[in-house]
């Protein structure tokens, strides 16, 4: 049995694969707000409600962030990955050190056991380099200075989804919403990624719970003159976004809140999502179907409606009624150009089939 660890900004998603049958998962969230104060503490509670069955286990397998230039496939963590992983900490803060954490706490656990990295880059190796480079000197290029995109492992789950339930196979031209505590949209040309809202660091694109999402470069200067970098990336990656605007980085929290700051956290939310969303579309060259996924992407109809009537100009319609009874995996009218589904954000199911065939060729190997 395989343990598939993934740890997200907010939350901890655990899942126990036979083969590849699901067993047991388990979700903790809320992290640093009204749940646990920290990602190990949110570990250890989340191993306990999983109960996972020691003697059974074969390996663990963890969704990392950001690995850098040198590490986006999947592969078994030694030494040097997780020193790699570490060196990449300063450019996902709010996420490689949880990961560091859910492998340091596997290991004292089970010290045996064969532990794995799945990256949420290694979707995107295929985008174009017109995609990926910034327009930089060659030598900060060559330093490694590019675009990556994340969410990847959600991205891949959502054309898996598509192509295993879709009746007509997967469209050309799909425009993937990945919108949860970090939120992105993906631009995917026949099942492949061509192009991500997030860049060099999951920092980029949309607005998002604490992150500001694209900013003129000159803002982010001004910040590191006037308060120093190490505050000026707290500030980016831990009290902008939804949490700046709106007072809170929970969604569900802002609906409640009713204020005129949360209403306008909400438009910039929707605002932005559209705007990037359209960018991507002339990545794609058109649109034929927009997904949507992630805690907001999956459970929030007033989001998904504001943002696809903002797209409505690529002749996006959502069938009303579908939108709002939630369950409904597709969303569009009978006149919408454009498909429109929900798919349940399935990164555990992804880390643990690429794990799986990392270890299948071991073992061929041997
Ligand atoms: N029923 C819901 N309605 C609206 N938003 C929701 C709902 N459930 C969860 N969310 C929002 O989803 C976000 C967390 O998404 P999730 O994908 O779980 O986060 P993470 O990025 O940590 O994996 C939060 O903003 C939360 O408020
Ligand atoms: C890459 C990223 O932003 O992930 P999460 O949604 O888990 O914060
Ligand atoms: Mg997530």
């Amino acid at each position: 049995m395989l343990l598939v660890v993934n740890s997200g900004s907010s939350s901890v998603k655990l899942a126990v694969f036979d083969g590849m049958e699901l067993r047991a998962q388990a979700q903790v969230e809320e992290i640093g707000s009204t749940g646990p104060t920290d990602h190990a503490a949110a570990l250890t509670l989340g191993l306990e409600r999983l109960a996972v069955p020691a003697a059974q286990l074969q390996a663990a397998a963890h969704r990392v962030v950001h690995g850098g230039a040198g590490l986006t496939q999947t592969c078994r963590i030694t030494p040097e990955v997780q020193a790699r992983i570490e060196a990449c900490a300063g450019l996902a803060p709010l996420h490689n050190p949880p990961a560091l954490a859910g492998i340091r706490a596997v290991a004292q656990l089970w010290p045996a056991l064969p532990q794995y990295a799945a990256f949420d880059t290694a979707f995107h190796a295929t985008n174009p380099q017109v995609a990926t480079a910034y327009a930089l000197p060659l030598a900060e290029r060559e330093r490694g200075l590019r675009r990556y995109g994340f969410h990847g492992l959600s991205d891949a789950a959502v054309v898996r989804i598509v192509q295993e339930t879709g009746s007509n196979g997967l469209p050309r031209r799909m425009l993937s919403f990945h919108l949860g505590n970090g939120a992105s949209a993906c631009a995917i040309l026949d099942g492949r990624s061509v192009a991500s809202s997030m860049g060099f660091s999951p920092l980029d694109g949309l607005t998002m719970g604490t992150r500001p999402g694209n900013l003129d470069p000159a803002v982010v200067l001004d910040l590191v003159a006037r308060h120093g970098a190490e505050a000026a990336g707290q500030m980016l990656n831990r009290a902008s976004g939804l949490k700046a605007l709106g007072g809170s980085n929970d969604m569900r929290a802002l609906h409640a809140a009713g204020t005129p700051e949360a209403a306008f956290a909400i438009d910039h939310f929707c605002y932005w999502a559209a705007r990037h969303g359209a960018s991507l579309c002339a990545a794609l060259g058109g649109l034929d179907a927009i997904t949507f996924t992630g805690g907001i992407g999956e459970n929030d109809a007033l989001i998904r409606s504001k943002i696809v009537n903002q797209l409505a100009f690529l002749g996006a319609v959502l069938d009303g009624e579908a939108n709002a009874r939630g369950g409904d995996q597709a969303l569009h009218a009978v006149v919408s150009r454009v498909a429109i589904w929900v798919i349940p954000a399935d990164e555990e199911r992804q880390i643990a089939i690429e794990a799986r065939a990392v270890i299948d060729q071991e073992e061929g190997l041997r």
